[in-house]
């Protein structure tokens, strides 16, 4: 009988009412996939072309995933995982969690996801996690404005070469929807050659622009809903978090959180205790985020709840962030595409090692190229393509206005570059915007060798009066105080002298500016000797979608066997292969059963994972549909077997086999998924089997 695979796999968390009341809709949107277009070109491994359609129709065959409440009509943006996508996602995790969390020590957590309105206010999400979407007031059609910008230009770029006689590289997918919905194809009209520039310059940042620039793009670049031609309406900001209440009583709102990020935060403090105040530390977790995305696309690349495995780095902000194992990965030789290189149009990437472009400064400093090395470590690890991997850095206006640099690992498909990794330095925002809202003390202490004398102005607040004046708001008003710099305390020290008030901006209190007199406050320059150092950690960041690396690496690995599309490969390293080895017997014949089981409970001691396929089918047929679903090796057990115990060792790539005793094929197969050694060893050391198995 075949042994069946592990049969738990993750649902998404999120139900819409239609399942959960038992009615039917049936979600336009996901029609509108199902009705499957003929798809663009996946350059595989080997330098095949091969229509996407033909790996995506592979990938649901055998349920590596696919799409939620299917029977339903679906929602867009939401993807279940079958066994052998669920096998993968795991074993991508632990690879992850040996690389990074085991590798350096980490504090691994595991965070709530709901979380409540007032811990995303103070980050920043409920005002600024959003996208920009434009509507067409006829149709009512959403767009996200930076998407339809990039369509509607690319399609204008490409009927400008087809016009100019030039080869056009085409997305059948995109092409096909656009017919099918409309009159219009691409019209291969020729452009101007200044407007040629100016549109791929748009193109190359288009990260870079906000709302109001992207209403300037679409108005000056007359950009019109590609479907119908009608005109868009100016882009509005669309906040991507789902909101929810927590409790029954609807009084406490909350969100699912976007990230995993600020739960590992807000335990700063007791990490910091857990790690007896040792620093640099880092803190990792894995699990779901929600994003509510405005056109969820491109299968598992841009769902609406998705994997994330997020590591928080915390580095003292002096000494310029080096960090004690850079020396390790300093030859790692990596593409980097740079901002002034994006900035200028172009995106030629540059050839460097990261040694190289920490010491000329392209990367901000040690630590942050540290991760970047050690993610591309760990991407090319599990089975991408060094070739299809770089490193984009992201422009001013693209990063958040507190972080200092911040590069994303971008991988190449099919639907072309694909961010999958973030790494930001976020430098100390997140933790003081905590400590400023709480008052929790989300610092280091560091008992200095010689105390330290410093002139500065000190600010005394009169508590008593303090508090009844600003009652609920007076902590908020106090820790604005507390953070006013030196400059601004100098020149306010002179304000209230003059005037006897002074006024100061606080965040969240009315209109956001407070008065206070001399009654409440005084301003006097003082000398403190300290003793003890207090400073916030910055952060770096390194942030991966576990879904699109999944999708990517997917490309990467696929193949098709002497150039038949029919028999596809999925050549996933032993280590991240949903199941590491078949084991055939030869046919239904019952003499084979003893031995299947014996080895099956051996591999399972071993901690090998294997799958039984004792179906009818040709042994042929049989390691076809394990070629598919990336099975790395195949035992076979004949008649020979049964005498004299000896068995064949197929490898999935290069189909060669070798014969030995039971012994040392485990022992071999105990290496090859431990990444001890790879087959090309295991070739060298046992005898090769170029016969046929004895019937
Ligand atoms: N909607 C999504 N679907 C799948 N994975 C996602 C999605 N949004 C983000 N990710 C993954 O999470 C990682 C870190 O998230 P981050 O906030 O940096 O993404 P982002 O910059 O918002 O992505 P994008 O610009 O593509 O929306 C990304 O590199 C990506 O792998």
């Amino acid at each position: 009988m075949t042994q069946l695979l592990p049969r738990i796999f993750p649902r998404s968390f999120l139900s819409p009412p239609s399942i959960l009341a038992r009615t039917f809709t049936c979600s336009p949107a996901l029609q509108k996939q199902n009705r499957n277009p003929k798809m663009a070109t996946v350059k595989t491994k080997t330098g095949q072309e091969v229509d996407r359609l033909v790996l995506d129709s592979m990938l649901r065959r055998r349920m590596f995933y696919t799409p939620s409440f299917e029977i339903y009509g679906g929602v867009s943006g939401l993807y279940d995982y079958g066994p052998p996508g669920t096998a993968l996602v795991n074993n991508l995790t632990d690879v992850w969690r040996k690389h990074f969390v085991l590798e350096e020590d980490m504090l691994e957590v595991d965070c709530t996801m709901l979380t409540p309105h007032d811990i995303l206010k103070t980050s920043g999400h409920v005002d600024k996690f959003a996208d920009w979407m434009c509507k067409d007031p006829k149709t009512g059609e959403i767009f996200r404005a930076d998407h339809l910008v990039e369509e509607v230009l690319e399609a204008r770029l490409k009927g400008d070469k087809e016009a100019r006689g030039q080869k056009v590289e085409v997305d059948a997918e995109k092409e096909a929807k656009k017919k099918k919905k409309s009159k219009g194809e691409t019209k291969a009209v020729k452009l101007d050659d200044a407007v040629v520039k100016e549109y791929e310059e748009t193109l190359a940042q288009l990260d870079n622009f906000d709302g109001p620039e992207l209403e300037q793009i679409i108005k000056k670049f007359d950009i019109r809903n590609p479907v119908t031609d009608g005109p868009v309406l100016p882009p509005v900001a669309f906040n991507l978090m789902f909101q929810t209440s927590i409790g029954p009583s609807s009084n406490m709102p909350g969100y699912l959180r976007p990230e995993t990020a600020q739960g590992q935060f807000l335990n700063f403090q007791k990490l910091l205790e857990f790690n007896q105040q040792g620093m640099p530390f880092a803190s990792a977790s894995i699990g779901k985020s929600f994003r509510n995305e405005i056109s969820p696309r491109a299968g598992l690349l841009r769902v609406r709840e998705f994997l994330m495995a997020e590591i928080e780095h915390y580095v003292d902000p002096e000494g310029g962030k080096k960090h004690p194992r850079f020396v390790e990965v300093k030859d790692v030789e990596m593409s980097l595409l740079d901002r002034d290189v994006q900035l200028s149009g172009r995106t030629q990437t540059t050839k460097m090692t990261i040694g190289k472009a920490v010491e000329t400064g392209l990367v901000d400093n040690e630590t942050l190229g540290y991760f970047l090395a050690r993610i591309q470590l760990f991407l090319t690890k599990i089975g991408v393509d060094f070739n299809k991997l770089r490193f984009r850095q992201h422009m001013q206006n693209e990063m958040a206005h507190y972080a200092a640099d911040c590069w994303d690992a971008e991988l190449h498909t099919s639907y072309g570059w694909i961010e999958c990794v973030g790494c930001a330095d976020r430098s100390a925002y997140d933790l003081t915007v905590h400590k400023n809202k709480t008052g929790a003390p989300l610092v280091v202490r560091e008992t200095r060798a010689e105390p330290l004398r410093v002139e500065e102005w000190q600010i005394d607040i009169e508590k008593k009066k303090f508090g009844p004046r600003f009652k609920k708001d007076a902590k908020t008003v106090e820790a604005a105080v507390d953070a006013l710099s030196q400059e601004l305390r100098e020149k306010l020290s002179l304000d209230l002298k003059n005037t006897g008030k002074i006024e100061i901006d606080v965040d969240g209190v009315g209109s956001g500016k407070v008065e206070l007199d001399k009654e409440l406050i005084n301003i006097e320059k003082r000398t403190r000797v300290e003793n003890v150092r207090e400073y916030t950690p910055n952060v770096i960041e390194p942030s991966f979608g576990i879904g699109r690396i999944l999708y990517c690496m997917v490309e990467h690995v696929y193949w098709s066997r002497a150039g038949d599309e029919a028999r596809g490969v999925l050549s996933f390293p032993p280590a991240v292969a949903p199941t590491k080895v078949l084991l055939v017997p030869l046919s239904t014949n019952p003499a084979f059963k003893p031995l299947i089981q014996s080895l099956s409970s051996k591999l399972r001691k071993i901690g090998v994972f294997s799958r039984v396929d004792d179906s009818s089918a040709s042994i042929g047929k049989r390691y076809a549909r394990n070629d598919e679903l990336g099975t790395p090796f195949g035992i076979t057990v004949d008649f020979q077997s049964v005498k004299d115990n000896t068995i064949t060792l197929r490898d999935r790539d290069s189909t060669k086999q070798v014969r030995a005793s039971e012994d040392e094929i485990l022992a071999a197969l105990k290496s090859l998924t431990d990444g001890e050694e790879t087959w090309a060893d295991i070739i060298k050391r046992l005898p090769e089997f170029t016969g046929q198995e004895v019937e």
